[in-house]
């Protein structure tokens, strides 16, 4: 099997080549699909990313937790690549409450926000590099999801968005590599 690092380099070197029609379609499918899940319907406190550098858009889903009784978390990386969750204010234009990070991500500005509890999330929506069939993920390289995943409750559930050429058969796991619950696979295809 090949490794890690080179798996990775070819799906990203893939998905930066992803035209912002079919980026924009998986980010509406995702949110569309997104509402019909009872995970999310039951979910009071929904982990999210900001994407970045093509990932699946995350944009819709944050307009409909915003617009619903649900609190929505977003991920902020300390130096030392640690994951912090901050809760994001319901009041107020998103842009009001994030930096950009050193890393180009949209992230909580700590001082407009207040760190959130790991127990509180119930739906943890994260990205990634590379999938399998037995929801298995790689991310960026990290760990930091990694990392962060392993310390959530039982209860959290673990959902990844993923473009369909993101989900192979099987890929090497590590021992510390936390599997999801579920991956939403987005079509590329223009077709579907
Ligand atoms: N949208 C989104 N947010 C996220 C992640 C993610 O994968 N996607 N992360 C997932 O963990 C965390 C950010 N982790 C990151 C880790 C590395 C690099 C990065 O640019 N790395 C350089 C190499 C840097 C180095 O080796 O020191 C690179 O890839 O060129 C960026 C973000 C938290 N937020
Ligand atoms: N729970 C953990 N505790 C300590 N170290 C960890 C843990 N999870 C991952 N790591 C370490 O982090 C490094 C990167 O891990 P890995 O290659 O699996 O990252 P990744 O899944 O691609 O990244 P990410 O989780 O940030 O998306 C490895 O050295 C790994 O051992």
């Amino acid at each position: 099997m090949p490794d890690k690092n080179e798996i990775r380099k070819k799906i990203l070197e893939r998905r930066a080549t992803l035209p912002a029609e079919i980026l924009k379609r998986a980010g509406g499918k995702a949110a569309e699909r997104l509402l019909l899940m009872e995970e999310y319907e039951n979910a009071d406190t929904v982990m999210l990313y900001m994407d970045f550098r093509n990932e699946v858009p995350t944009n819709e889903i944050i307009e409909l937790i915003r617009s619903s009784d649900k609190k929505l978390l977003l991920p902020y990386i300390s130096d030392d690549f640690r994951m912090i969750a901050y809760a994001i204010p319901k009041e107020g234009p998103l842009e009001n409450c994030l930096i950009i990070s050193k890393y180009g991500i949209a992230e909580p500005n700590p001082e407009r926000c207040k760190e959130a509890d790991p127990n509180s999330i119930d739906l943890i929506i994260v990205p990634g590099t590379v999938f399998d069939q037995f929801e298995n993920r790689i991310g960026c390289g990290k760990g930091c999801y990694d990392r962060y995943l392993a310390q959530l409750p039982a209860k959290a559930f673990k959902l990844a968005l993923a473009y369909d050429f993101q989900v192979l058969q099987c890929i090497p796991a590590d021992p510390t590599d936390v599997r999801m619950d579920k991956i939403m696979t987005l079509s590329t295809n223009e077709e579907r």
